[in-house]
């Protein structure tokens, strides 16, 4: 994901020798990249929504993950506004869901987007409305569509062929007298591979050709899931959908991707005029990226929402097509930003690498288990000193955690104050979205917690893992 290099790749140089590319102030807080209500207090200790992180740390302990409520909701809004209804947003539970989140976006009045009976447990149990939950997922079991399809939620976003079969199935178990919801059709949308090249990394692009997502349009399967849809009695088709990937800037992409669907949507109409007062939603999925680092420039919410609707609206035009109704999925720039992970330094390492080089490493009490993103997608990240002031010159550095993997890297190249000491207290900017969502216990290190902030207060959401939960599957 190393699309913007933000200073030299690597910490070759000596850490107390500050390079070409080390920012003037380590201590400024680039309003992209932190959350809305981040600030430095006189001390020049971070403050989360008027929470001193020493603060934080005290009573919650490190690491933590704080996350920003008005941040996160101010987001949730930004979407409403530009798409002109909350209900079009479908925030993508994926990036990061817990009940308390879940709660903020049925206040917000958004849709959630689930990929599996996991998430969509989730948000029945923490009371969201069905109705405006869509499920996802390139493999539903069984049971996962029949939890869905019981619980009456507003949309199944179909993905393959067999995935019809077994919605099929389950229409026609509902066409039983005194049946379940007897005789309502199941509202499904279809997932059209579009054949686009998104500028991101490979493992987050999804609508190129050689992939595991969706109907592929070139190759015709998107029209025949149609056609096998439509066959269907019990199902009912609501919309098409798309979704080229994530972390991407360049509306490039969707534009093409908007053109390939609204295509597909005039001949699908051509064919079934009688589709026409149904077929009336185009979802054109997540996507859209933040700044992970000042060098990222992400295009503005509103700047995409309009220029997605010009798309939508110019290409039905030209196909002589009402205006569906444009349902977009952000996962990532609405949890992204307003979290930040706040780490205590462990250990300070001077390595010295071939020719005499010197490399610091700073050893943080998470790692890889709370944010996988660097290893895995060699992701960028904003990292600070975050407890104290420091005028001392910046030292290149790499913060790495504390598991048995040299992998095991949080912010590859990053400049920190060079009388960083043990005790001190770093935050990681930007982490909400996919970090706690896809962490894990290796090396049972305990998952953290999620604290939201707010006013001046605190609150844990998800509290720490424990070695006790760690144990708890055990059958001794
Ligand atoms: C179908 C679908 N919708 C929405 C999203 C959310 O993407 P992002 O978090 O990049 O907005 C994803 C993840 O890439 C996805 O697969
Ligand atoms: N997990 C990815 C995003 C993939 C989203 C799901 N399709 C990330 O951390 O950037």
């Amino acid at each position: 994901m190393r699309a913007h290099p933000a200073g030299p790749r690597s910490g070759e140089m000596h850490a107390d020798r500050p390079a070409d590319g080390a920012p003037a102030d380590l201590s400024t807080l680039h309003p992209a990249v932190w959350p809305r209500n981040a600030t430095r207090n006189a001390d020049g200790a971070l403050t989360l929504a008027g929470n001193d992180v020493r603060d934080l740390a005290a009573e919650h302990g490190t690491p933590l993950m704080a996350l920003d409520e008005a941040d996160f909701r101010s987001r949730c809004r930004d979407f409403a506004d530009a798409f002109g209804r909350a209900d079009a947003v479908h925030y993508a539970g994926k990036a990061f869901l817990c009940g308390e989140v879940v709660r903020w976006l049925a206040d917000e009045g958004l849709s959630l987007d689930v990929c599996t009976g996991g998430e969509l447990a989730l948000a029945l149990r923490a009371g969201f409305p069905a109705e405006r939950i869509a499920l996802h997922g390139s493999n539903k079991s069984a049971a996962e569509l029949a939890a869905a399809t019981q619980a009456g939620i507003g949309g199944i976003v179909v993905d393959s062929f067999d995935e019809i079969g077994r919605l099929a199935a389950l229409a026609e178990e509902r066409e039983r007298p005194g049946a379940h919801r007897h005789g309502e059709p199941i509202p499904v949308l279809i997932r059209v591979t579009v054949g686009v090249e998104a500028h991101t990394h490979e493992f987050i692009a999804t609508a190129h050709e050689d992939q595991k997502f969706g109907f592929s349009l070139s190759s015709g399967d998107a029209a025949e899931a149609v056609r096998r849809i439509v066959a269907c009695g019990g199902l009912r088709l609501i919309g098409l959908h798309s979704h080229i990937g994530s972390q991407i800037f360049d509306p490039a992409g969707f534009e093409v991707a908007a053109h390939r669907v609204v295509g597909l949507l005039r001949r699908v109409l051509e064919d079934h005029p009688e589709l026409t007062d149904t077929l009336t939603v185009l979802d054109l999925g997540g996507g859209l990226g933040i700044a992970y680092t000042p060098a990222d420039d992400p295009p503005a919410v509103d700047a995409m929402a309009k220029s997605l609707q010009d798309i939508v609206s110019r290409e039905c035009q030209l196909a002589g097509l009402v205006v569906p109704s444009v349902v977009v999925e952000p996962g990532r720039a609405i949890a992204g930003p307003g979290t930040v992970t706040v780490y205590e330094v462990g250990t300070i390492k001077e390595v010295v690498l071939d020719g005499g080089l010197v490399r610091r490493y700073v050893s943080v009490d998470g790692g890889m288990s709370d944010n996988i993103r660097t290893a895995l997608y060699d992701a960028d990240y904003t990292v600070t000193l975050a407890s104290r002031s420091s005028d001392a010159p910046p030292a290149l550095s790499r913060v790495v955690g504390k598991h048995c993997e040299s992998g095991d890297i949080v912010v590859r190249d990053c400049y920190l104050p060079a009388d960083l000491a043990v005790g001190d207290l770093l935050a990681v900017a930007a982490t909400g979205a996919y970090c706690y969502a896809m962490a894990s216990s290796y090396n049972r290190v305990p998952r953290p917690p999620v604290v939201a902030v707010a006013d001046g207060r605190s609150r844990t959401v998800l509290r720490r893992e424990t070695d006790l939960d760690l144990m708890l599957l055990e059958t001794w």
